[in-house]
C-alpha cells in the first residue's frame, strides 16, 4: 500500500462544497495546510466567525472523505474563525441578549442572590467547574484529564458530568451498567481509574432527558450533587454543559463551587465565547481559577515537530488583558482524540507521556488556587 499524499487529500477535498453551495472548499481558499504523519491527516477549515456552528457539517463532510481515502488510518479535522474578517475591521459578533458583556462584566451584572445562599456538600472539599463558551473545544476531555492530573496529585477526587442531555463520562471513562443504590435513595458513584463518576448517562436513556425541562434539569443535578455517596473527596470536578445560556448560570449559581477552569481553543470565536463564560461566572461570584487553551497547536507524532496552525497563544493573551491566571496550553494531538474516544484518557493510559504532564501541572496550578481559598479550609456547611 502507498502512502497517502497530501495532493491525494486536497483532490478529495475538491469533493466538498463550500457554504455557497457552488465551489468546494479548496478552491475557495478554506483549507490549512494538510499535515500527514504516519496515515493521520490534520489539517483546519477557515469559516467566517459567525457561522462557525452551522458550518459543522462540513467540517464532518470533509473529515468524512478524507477518512474514506484508501490507506488513511484517520483524521482530525478543525474548524478554524475567519481571522482576516476582524483584523479588517468586522465587529466581532455580539450576543444579544449580553450586548456588553465582553467589555464590561461588571456593569451590567443583574442582582444576584448573595453566595451565602449557597451550601457546600458535606464531605467534598472543594468542587470545581471546568466550563467552555460553546461545545465542541474539548471541555469534558480537559474536564477528566484534570481530575486524573489531581488524582495523580495524591488527592481524592470525584467527576460530575452536568452535561445532563449530552453526557460524555461513560464514553470518556468506559464505564457502563447502572449504578446501585443504598436504602432506595443515596446512589453509589461509579468508579474507574480511581475517580468516582457520576453522570446522568448511567440513569436514564439520552432520549429521556432530551424531553427535559429547566427545573427537571436542576432538580436531577443537584440530587446527583447530594444524594450520590461520595464519600470523602477533596476535590469533585463538574463537567458543566456547553454555552453561557440561563440553564448554566443557574447552575453556577446553585452549586457551590470554590472556582471555574475554563476551556478555549485559540481561534477568535472560541474566545469571544469563553468571554461569556468568564462573564457569566463573575455574575454569580465564583472565581476564575483560569483559562486552558486546548488544541492550540499541533504535533506531528513522527518528527515530534511543532506546529502553530490554529493560531496558538490567544487564550493567553486574553488571561493576561483580564487578569486571570492561564493554566496552560494542550496540543492537539490524535493521542487525546483517540484515547478519549476510546475511554483511556491519556493520564491514566500514558501516565509517562508529554500531554500527561501537562494536564497534570494544569491540576498542580487549579490546586494551588483552591487549597488557598477560604472554602477549602472551611469545614464544609451541613445542607438541609
Ligand atoms: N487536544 C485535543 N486533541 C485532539 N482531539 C481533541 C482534543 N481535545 C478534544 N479533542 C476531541 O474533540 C472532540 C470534542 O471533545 P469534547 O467532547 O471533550 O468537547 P466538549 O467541549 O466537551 O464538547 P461538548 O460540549 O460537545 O460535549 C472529541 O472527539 C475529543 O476527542
Amino acid at each position: 500500500m502507498t502512502d497517502i499524499t497530501k495532493e491525494q487529500v486536497l483532490e478529495t477535498l475538491r469533493t466538498v462544497r463550500g457554504p455557497d453551495l457552488e465551489h468546494n472548499i479548496i478552491e475557495l481558499g478554506m483549507v490549512s495546510d494538510v499535515f500527514i504523519s504516519d496515515a493521520k491527516v490534520y489539517f483546519s477549515i477557515t469559516v467566517p466567525a459567525e457561522r462557525a456552528k452551522e458550518l459543522e457539517p462540513l467540517r464532518l463532510a470533509a473529515e468524512r472523505v478524507v477518512k474514506e481515502l484508501p490507506g488513511v488510518k484517520g483524521a482530525l479535522v478543525t474548524l478554524t474563525a475567519d481571522k482576516k474578517a476582524n483584523a479588517a475591521g468586522t465587529p466581532a459578533p455580539r450576543p444579544a441578549a449580553q450586548p456588553h458583556a465582553h467589555n464590561h462584566p461588571h456593569t451590567h451584572a443583574p442582582q444576584q442572590p448573595p453566595r451565602a445562599g449557597k451550601i457546600g456538600v458535606p464531605g467534598i472539599g472543594a468542587i470545581i467547574a471546568v466550563a467552555s463558551g460553546k461545545g465542541g473545544v474539548g471541555k469534558s476531555t480537559t474536564a477528566v484529564n484534570l481530575a486524573l492530573g489531581l488524582l495523580a496529585n495524591g488527592l481524592r477526587v470525584g467527576i460530575l458530568d452536568a452535561d445532563i442531555y449530552g453526557p460524555s463520562m461513560p464514553r470518556l471513562l468506559k464505564i457502563s451498567g447502572r449504578p446501585t443504590q443504598i436504602d432506595g435513595r443515596i446512589i453509589n458513584p461509579m468508579q474507574n481509574y480511581g475517580l468516582k463518576v457520576m453522570s446522568m448517562g448511567f440513569l436514564v436513556e439520552e432520549e429521556t432527558a432530551m424531553i427535559w425541562r429547566g427545573p427537571m434539569v436542576q432538580s436531577a443535578l443537584l440530587q446527583m450533587l447530594r444524594e450520590v455517596a461520595w464519600g470523602e473527596l477533596d476535590v469533585l470536578v463538574v463537567d458543566m454543559p456547553p454555552g453561557t445560556g440561563d440553564a448554566q448560570l443557574t447552575m453556577a449559581q446553585q452549586v457551590p463551587l470554590a472556582g471555574a477552569v475554563i476551556v478555549s481553543t485559540p481561534q477568535d470565536l472560541a474566545l469571544i465565547d469563553a468571554r461569556k463564560g468568564l462573564n457569566m461566572f463573575r455574575k454569580v461570584e465564583v472565581p476564575v481559577l483560569g483559562i486552558v487553551e486546548n488544541m492550540s497547536y499541533f504535533i506531528a507524532p513522527d518528527t515530534g515537530a511543532r506546529y502553530d496552525i490554529f493560531g496558538h497563544g490567544g487564550a493567553r493573551k486574553e488571561a493576561e488583558r483580564i487578569g486571570i491566571p492561564f493554566l496552560g496550553e494542550v496540543p492537539l494531538t490524535m493521542g487525546i482524540r483517540e484515547t478519549s474516544d476510546a475511554g483511556t484518557p491519556l493520564v491514566a493510559s500514558d501516565p509517562n507521556g508529554t500531554v500527561a504532564g501537562i494536564y497534570r501541572d494544569i491540576a498542580t496550578k487549579v490546586w494551588a488556587q483552591v487549597s488557598n481559598t477560604p472554602q477549602r479550609a472551611a469545614p464544609s456547611i451541613v445542607f438541609e
